[in-house]
């Protein structure tokens, strides 16, 4: 008898990290039969509109596929195709950035479905909808693997589930959350480029949001800090995070994305004179912290000292410090790439292994 295995997975969001992921799987199928014999099938993927089916899979040419075969969907067409074919272990990628996907979660659950998941929404509408996900979960026997959701590909969420799920006292979360701002002020912190300029490179690398207001807003890092404040079972809210915006009130989500890139040379001047207000051993960082003691989740922007941890980042790394009773003094400290469609891709891919062997 054969021990080989197949998940059946469909990708939701074929962007930066939806497609590098296709990639990944595919450039690694041989590797996972031999090694793991696991088989991943991918017999749909989406867009926001269009979707492309292949009850056997994708093939490698799948990009020309959804562009000459792709038709509208709604959730309902891929439930029903995924029940037509009697395809087992299913697993839904979120890899979109869309507040109103993750209405299709409690369905796809109740359809047979693992979530897997970049996505941060879903853990930060609110507690009672977080919960509500839980026992849905937990009454279909289904998994729901968000790794990627805290600095991308970086064992994150992972490693401070494990310090809290064996006793450890985590008092404080402490860094740099964000990969796109990383990367932005350790450009505009050295280099003599305007903001603006910085922040389309940024863009471009595919570290931001789709909508890089949520990023310079604050409220991407506040979702990774109140993610990790419900691990550590802390019942709070998205707006319970205070948080400094980095977006003027005349660019912030009145206008379009289209008009606040068209506009963000106004972003130039702002920036420009606080970076003329730095000492000369100072840079520019955007900071998270949750203190776990007082409930406080925090992110703003501060001026630090260039020789320190979070002074000397580099590129798109995120830092994360971890303090807690085996760690006070010297915390435990986690850093690398914090964005990125391809460590993030990898992050996603990590989580649909790790579902691969709770799976039969
Ligand atoms: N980039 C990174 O470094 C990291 C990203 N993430 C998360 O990964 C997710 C994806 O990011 P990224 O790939 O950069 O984003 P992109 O904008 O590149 O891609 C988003 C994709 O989602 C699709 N989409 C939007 N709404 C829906 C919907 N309702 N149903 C199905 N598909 C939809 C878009 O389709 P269309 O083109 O039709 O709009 C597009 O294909 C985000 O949630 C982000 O926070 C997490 C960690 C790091
Ligand atoms: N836009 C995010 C991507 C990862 O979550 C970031 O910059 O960190």
């Amino acid at each position: 008898m054969s021990n080989s295995k197949t998940l059946h997975v469909v990708i939701f969001g074929i962007g930066n990290v939806g497609s590098t992921l296709i990639n990944q799987i595919q450039a690694a199928k041989t590797q996972l039969q031999l090694q793991q014999q696991l088989n991943i099938q991918i017999p749909v993927v989406t867009n926001s509109k269009l979707a492309f089916y292949n009850e056997f899979g994708l093939a490698n040419s799948w990009q020309c596929d959804f562009e000459n075969a792709s038709i509208p969907y709604k959730i309902e067409d891929i439930l029903a195709f995924v029940k037509k074919h009697h395809f087992q272990n299913l697993v839904a990628i979120d890899a979109t950035a869309c507040k109103n996907f993750v209405q299709n979660y409690i369905p796809l659950i109740e359809n047979g479905f693992h979530i897997v998941s970049a996505n941060k929404v879903a853990n930060t509408l609110s507690f009672e909808f977080y919960e509500q996900l839980r026992l849905t979960l937990k009454k279909h026997q289904k998994s729901f693997l968000y790794e990627t959701n805290v600095g991308a590909g970086l064992p994150v969420i992972e490693t401070i589930k494990r310090l809290y799920d064996s006793g450890e006292q985590i008092q404080r979360i402490r860094g740099v959350f964000s990969g796109s701002l990383s990367y932005i002020f350790n450009e505009f912190s050295s280099e003599s480029v305007s903001f603006s300029d910085i922040l389309k490179q940024a863009s471009h690398l595919g570290l931001t949001e789709p909508d890089a207001r949520e990023d310079l807003s604050g409220n991407d890092v506040a979702r990774k800090l109140l993610i990790l404040a419900r691990e550590l079972r802390i019942k709070t809210e998205l707006h319970d995070v205070l948080v400094e915006s980095l977006v003027p009130k005349k660019l912030n989500g009145k206008t379009t994305v289209h008009q606040f890139k068209s506009r963000s040379k106004e972003l130039d001047l702002p920036f420009q004179k606080r970076k003329q207000n730095l000492l000369e051993n100072q840079v520019l960082r955007y900071v998270g912290e949750l203190d776990v003691v007082n409930k406080k989740l925090e992110v703003k922007l501060i001026s630090e000292e260039k020789n320190s941890a979070i002074g000397q980042l580099k590129g798109a790394d995120s830092v994360f410090e971890i303090y807690s009773e085996s760690y006070q003094e010297f915390p435990l400290v986690i850093q690398g790439a914090g964005a990125g469609k391809s460590v993030t891709a990898r992050g996603l891919f990590s989580d649909i292994v790790k579902l691969s062997n709770s799976l039969n």
